[in-house]
């Protein structure tokens, strides 16, 4: 049963159309891509699914439930493309405070802080102002706020973005780990084609509509390239034509 179902979704701002007729489907325990160039609407469509804004026509439904709905809301850890950090508090008083929003007793709450720490590999900066953070160990900090709370869905916008080859590869090591051991869903939008390779399902948004969708594997059979660059390229020039 989809966790995720985006059903024929617009999204308009005033004259503005953002999205067209959107649909999108994420299974429990897979890793979703988002992909698509500035400005075409993956931002938008992200505030849709979480329930931070609402379309202009059609439904977006989570865990089976209508959204916007708080209950869900819980459900969902979201990382934004901006960091929404505390600069004059430690990376540990940010967790602490983002934490509390959640029903966590005291030990659960050190555990989880401790866990989200190890997998961002923020222990020894931790206890350092947020100020003094580099913006890839913003972008960290970011992450380990948006697993706090055990989520069972994971929403990452661009969330490598400034973080080095080799932190970025065991962020993606963590991410494949909670999809295969603890079964969570994961929509990441990203511009960068190597990490596409590595979602389960990927769909291609230009102009807030999608062009294509399906695994890395079957997009690039279908489209008869090597890769996934290509794949968007040919997708997008199929587009255009009708
Ligand atoms: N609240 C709003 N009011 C009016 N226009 C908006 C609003 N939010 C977004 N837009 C417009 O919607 C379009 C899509 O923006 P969106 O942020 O969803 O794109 P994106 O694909 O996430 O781009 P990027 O990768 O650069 O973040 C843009 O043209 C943007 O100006």
């Amino acid at each position: 049963m989809p966790i995720l179902h985006v059903d024929n979704v617009s999204k308009s701002y005033g004259k503005h159309q953002i999205l067209t007729n959107v649909n999108l489907t994420a299974e429990t325990g897979q890793i979703l891509g988002l992909i698509g160039p500035s400005g075409s609407g993956k931002t938008t469509l992200i505030k849709l699914i979480m329930g931070m804004d609402v379309p202009t026509t059609g439904v977006v439904e989570v865990l089976s439930k209508k959204v916007p709905n708080l209950d869900i809301l819980r459900q969902i850890g979201y990382m934004a493309q901006s960091d929404a950090l505390y600069q004059d508090l430690t990376g540990l008083e940010n967790l602490s405070f983002f934490a509390s929003m959640f029903l966590m007793n005291k030990s659960e709450r050190k555990d989880r802080i401790a866990y989200v720490t190890r997998i961002v590999q923020l222990e020894n900066a931790i206890q350092m102002k947020v100020s003094t953070y580099s913006g890839g160990m913003k972008r960290r900090l970011s992450l380990a706020i948006a697993l706090i709370q055990n989520p069972e869905i994971l929403i990452l916008d661009e969330p490598t973005v400034g973080i080095d080859p080799e932190l970025r590869k065991s962020i993606w090591q963590e991410l494949s780990r909670l999809k295969t051991e603890e079964h969570k869903t994961i929509v990441v939008t990203t511009h960068v084609m190597d990490e596409a390779d590595k979602c389960d399902m990927l769909t291609m948004i230009r102009e807030g509509k999608v062009i294509t969708t399906g695994t890395p594997h079957a997009l690039k059979v279908e489209y008869e390239v090597s890769n996934l660059e290509e794949v968007f390229l040919k997708a997008e020039g199929v587009h255009r034509a009708h």
